[in-house]
This record gives C-alpha cells, sequence and structure tokens, in this order.
C-alpha cells in the first residue's frame, strides 16, 4: 500500500519491541487480575445478536492497558480500517490476481449496492440466492424427481479445497437443523474416498453437485467423471445426468462441456476466493439439507458481524482485537501457532475449516510490495473439540516448551441436553477450568503442601513436585455464544474471516491468492505420464527419480 512503511520499521512496531523487551517477564496475568477488579469488563466484548449475545472475552490474555494501547496503534498504523473500507467497496484489493475480494456481498443482507467495476453486484447475488431457493425448496419437498421418478434422498459434493470444506464444517454444525437430503462429500482424489461413499448410496435418489470455482481442478473433475461414470452405469441413459448432476461454478464453457444443463448452474464469480466462497452457491449442499431460511440465517449472522466489523472503532471490534492478539502472540512471543478449540461437537470440523481459512490466506512471505518479510507472517492453525483435545495435547498447551495461545468457543446451552442437561454442564465446566488453569497455572509451594498433606515423604516429594507445577500465564480468549444456530454461526464464521483479514493488513501481504499451491499442482502433472511408460525416470533429482522407479516396479 502507498505511504506504508515496512512493518518492522513502522514506529508502532518498534514500540511494542521495546515494551515487550523491557516488560515481558512483568506481565502476570494472575497479578493483573488482582490489581483489576475490572479485568473482566474493560477486555471483554459482548456483541447482541438475533440469537442471542456473543460474548468475547479476552482477559485472560498477557496484556495490560499499554499493551492494548500499542497494539490499536499499530492496527491504525497499518491502515486496518482503509484497507478494510477498501474491500467493502469492491476496491481490487487482491491485486496479484487483480481481483475483488467481496464474500461480504454474499452475505449483504441489507441489500445496499456494492460495485465491481461501477456495477452493482447485488442483483447477480439476489438472483443466485433465488435459484438456490427454488432448486432447494423443489429437492426438498420430494417435487424434483430422480430418473426413476423417486424423489433426491442425498446429495454428494464433490469438490476440494474451499468448495469442500466450508460446505462439510456447516452441514455438521449445523446437522440438528436437517429438514432435506442427506449432504455427503467427496474432496479426495484418492480413489478411496469416492468408493466408499458412493458403497451408502442408490443412484436413483442421489444428486451429484460439482463444486469448482475453476471447473478445472483435477481432483474435483476426476471424482466428478468417476461419479458420472457410477451414475450411467446404473442409468444407461445420458438424458438421466441432468436429473442427478448440477454445477456450482464460475466457469459455464467448463461446465457445459463437462455435460452440464446451464439450467442446473448455480453461478458465482472471480471475486468470490474459495476459501471464502460457503456464503455463495457452492453452500448449494448446507441450503438443501438445512433449507434456504435457515442458510439465510447463516448469511444474516455474517453480515451482523460484518457491520460490527465496519461500524466498531478499533478498541471495541472483535475481530480487529482478535487479529492484534494472535499479532502481539506470533510477532513478539514467537508463538508458531495457535489452536481453535470448540466445546461443541456439532463444530467438529470448524478448525480444519479454518486451516485452509487462514493458512492458505496468511502463509506467505512476500509483502504486497515485493520484499520478503523479516518478521513471522501467519501461524499453524489447528484444534480439536474439547474435551477430546483435553485428553491428547493440552499436555503441551498446559506444560510444554511453546506457548500456544488458544482460542475457546462454547455454547451456553446444547441441542442435547441428554441427561437432564448433564453432559452440557460437564462440558461447561471442562471449558471454564481449562482458560482458569492455563492463566492460573500452580506453583511449587501449591504442589509441595497438597503432596505434604496426603502423607508423601519428603523425598518422594522432592522427585514429584516439579513435575506437577504448572506456570501458567498462558493465553486464551473465551468465546461464548447462546446457542448453536445458523446465525451464530454466521457470526463465528465472519468473525475468524475478518480477523484474518486484519492480520494479513498489518502483515502487508495479499491475504487472497495462493500461488504456493501452485507448484506441486504443476510437477504432478508432470510426473503423472511418467508413472506409466515403461522407461526408468531419471529426469529429476536421485530421491524423486528414486521414488518413482521403486513405486513403477511395485506396481501390478
Ligand atoms: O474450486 P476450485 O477451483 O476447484 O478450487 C479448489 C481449491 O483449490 C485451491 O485453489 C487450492 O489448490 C483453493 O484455493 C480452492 O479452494
Amino acid at each position: 500500500m502507498a505511504g506504508r512503511v515496512f512493518l518492522s520499521k513502522d514506529p508502532a512496531w518498534l514500540k511494542l519491541k521495546s515494551f515487550y523487551e523491557a516488560n515481558v517477564k512483568q506481565l502476570k496475568m494472575l497479578n493483573l487480575f488482582k490489581e483489576d477488579p475490572h479485568r473482566f469488563e474493560k477486555f471483554s466484548i459482548k456483541l447482541d445478536g438475533k440469537d442471542g449475545p456473543l460474548l468475547v472475552d479476552f482477559s485472560k490474555n498477557l496484556i495490560n492497558d499499554e499493551v492494548f494501547q500499542l497494539l490499536i496503534n499499530l492496527l491504525r498504523s497499518a491502515q486496518v480500517e482503509k484497507m478494510r473500507d477498501a474491500m467493502f467497496a469492491g476496491e481490487k484489493i487482491n491485486f496479484t490476481e487483480d481481483r475483488a475480494v467481496l464474500h461480504i456481498a454474499l452475505r449483504n443482507r441489507s441489500n445496499t449496492p456494492i460495485l465491481v467495476e461501477g456495477k452493482d453486484v447485488m442483483p447477480d447475488v439476489n438472483a443466485v440466492l433465488k435459484h438456490m431457493r427454488e432448486f432447494s425448496d423443489k429437492v426438498r419437498s420430494g417435487s424434483w424427481l430422480g430418473y426413476t421418478g423417486k424423489a433426491i434422498t442425498d446429495c454428494v459434493n464433490i469438490g476440494i479445497g474451499g468448495s469442500d470444506l466450508g460446505p462439510v464444517m456447516v452441514t455438521e454444525a449445523l446437522k440438528k437443523y436437517q429438514c432435506g437430503p442427506t449432504a455427503h462429500f467427496v474432496s479426495n482424489v484418492d480413489g478411496t474416498h469416492m468408493a466408499e461413499t458412493l458403497k451408502k448410496l442408490n443412484p436413483e435418489t442421489t444428486l451429484f453437485i460439482i463444486a469448482s470455482k475453476t471447473f478445472t481442478t483435477q481432483e474435483t473433475i476426476t471424482n466428478a467423471e468417476s461419479a458420472k461414470a457410477w451414475f450411467l452405469q446404473h442409468a444407461h441413459d445420458e438424458a438421466a445426468v441432468s436429473k442427478h448432476f448440477v454445477a456450482l461454478s464460475t466457469n459455464a464453457p467448463k461446465v457445459k462441456q463437462f455435460g452440464i444443463d446451464e439450467a442446473n448452474m448455480f453461478e458465482f464469480w472471480d471475486w468470490v476466493g474459495g476459501r471464502y466462497s460457503l456464503w455463495s452457491a457452492i453452500g448449494l449442499s448446507i441450503a438443501l439439507m438445512i433449507g434456504m431460511d435457515n442458510f439465510e440465517q447463516l448469511l444474516e449472522g455474517a453480515h451482523q458481524m460484518d457491520r460490527h466489523f465496519v461500524e466498531a472503532p478499533i478498541e471495541k471490534n472483535i475481530p480487529m482485537i482478535l487479529a492484534a492478539l494472535g499479532i502481539w502472540y506470533s510477532n513478539f512471543y514467537g508463538a508458531q501457532s495457535y489452536t481453535i478449540l470448540p466445546y461443541d461437537q456439532y463444530l467438529h470440523r470448524f478448525p480444519a475449516y479454518f486451516q485452509q481459512g487462514d493458512m492458505e490466506s496468511n502463509g506467505k512471505y512476500i509483502t504486497r510490495s515485493g520484499q520478503r518479510v523479516d518478521y513471522t507472517t501467519g501461524p499453524v492453525a489447528w484444534g480439536e473439540p474439547g474435551t477430546n483435545g483435553q485428553h491428547a495435547f493440552y499436555q503441551l498447551i498446559h506444560q510444554g516448551t511453546h506457548i500456544v495461545p488458544c482460542d475457546f468457543l462454547i455454547p451456553v446451552e446444547t441441542h442435547n441436553p441428554i441427561q437432564n442437561g448433564l453432559h452440557h454442564q460437564i462440558l461447561l465446566s471442562n471449558f471454564l477450568a481449562q482458560t482458569e488453569a492455563l492463566m492460573r497455572g500452580k506453583t511449587l509451594e501449591e504442589v509441595t503442601a497438597e503432596l505434604k498433606a496426603s502423607g508423601m515423604s519428603e523425598s518422594q516429594i522432592n522427585l514429584i513436585a516439579p513435575h506437577k507445577v504448572f506456570e501458567g500465564n498462558r493465553p486464551s480468549n473465551s468465546i461464548v455464544f447462546q446457542k448453536l444456530t445458523p446465525f451464530t454461526l454466521g457470526q463465528l464464521i465472519a468473525m475468524y474471516e475478518m480477523k484474518i483479514f486484519v492480520q494479513g493488513i498489518v502483515w502487508d501481504i495479499n491475504s487472497f491468492d495462493q500461488w504456493g499451491v501452485e507448484l506441486g499442482k504443476v510437477l504432478a502433472k508432470a510426473i503423472l505420464p511418467e508413472l506409466t511408460t515403461p522407461d526408468v525416470i531419471s529426469t529429476h533429482d536421485s530421491s524423486t527419480n528414486g521414488l518413482i522407479n521403486f513405486i513403477k516396479a511395485r506396481k501390478h
């Protein structure tokens, strides 16, 4: 961006750096809580929403008033508000692909005009939503019939990356709202994924949704061809394909070439990035499974978060604050990753979804002006639902040598209050205990006193006590919502999307391209024919040659 100072030379950055170097040892959360009885009120934000408030408590972070202010100053210095406004105004901020970035238009429920090159995109957005409603209503009501006159009971989304992960995550998260066909997903080009999915399906009642922005992705087109071949083995009639195959794409000629009727194509546009596309026609499997009214609720929730992101001052802006905290840990504390820990089984694919959302967006080392960064950018994003994670990797989070900032998410109310709500009470208590334990820790004195009280000998205590000490002072955010509804899920997804956007702006990278996935694709295309020739391969390095020749020698 014009006028932007290289981040590591930015005075706002340098102030944070000196503050960190001078004060890091003094930033003890337990003391900060003791010193300030209003810390929770000060460092938490409640956003009221249609399905109840969303509370983001960021008080269990390694910040005091001064750090908070310095972080806000950094965001200002990086001109995040200006870049946010440029995105919302349809400017081509994805300059390496010469594209606007307008997933916000897909959920622009206020329907205010959004212009790309002078043209309002909203009429097209609304037309596709209408098409999705008409189609999903027909399928769900049973009036869309398969080639033998039976209603559709299952749909299979064939797509990968952004054309898969969002619909998978959302249909899992909103399973409770199912009122249409069961959604299945095939993404991997490994034939096992397709073969195991088809085993469960009846061609007479199955709808295939070919989801690909480009309609050229090798995995998706291969899977789509295989699905079509399987279908035709049963239907024996090309004309039946139009009743069982639809496409979600920006590439009408390729869709036609594949043999899908244009009337069965749901369009989107180059200004929708793959990993931000679940709000577009790519969400068709969601609309089919939970109905269009619920899909629109998802859009409403995201739109509300977008409004908050645009309207709230930085100090009260949830995505901005989450972004700033992430930068504090990545760039100053040296954290290499962060975890997303949903205490809601329905959200079990939420961390995986944001692995692409975050790492494909911000895993980059070239700045917008083409220089190599001399600071770290996007962290590794990972996570699993609580309480499973507790019994797997929390050991490292509590006592390991890495700092792993954690986002804990939980609904106040569960959809499944079995045993009179006992399960959810246990889940809530674990959620609360974990963030408290990470923050408080446990001192050697506390451990020693406990072991003494249990009657342990002095020598045993000396041996065991150090292992039971928790340093504490480990950061976390607690994100609490009323219930996992379509609206709330929309809020949560948009919250992370915007957090990632803000971080990309501060790091001065383009969060909306993904050139890093291209090289492997090109090399795989070159290797594919080499696997079928009888020749010994010698065109690569000795490792790649050796591997290819070993595999060829062992193949029957
Ligand atoms: O929707 P398409 O064009 O098939 O692409 C699928 C995915 O492939 C990627 O381009 C990465 O390879 C992602 O960004 C995208 O979500």
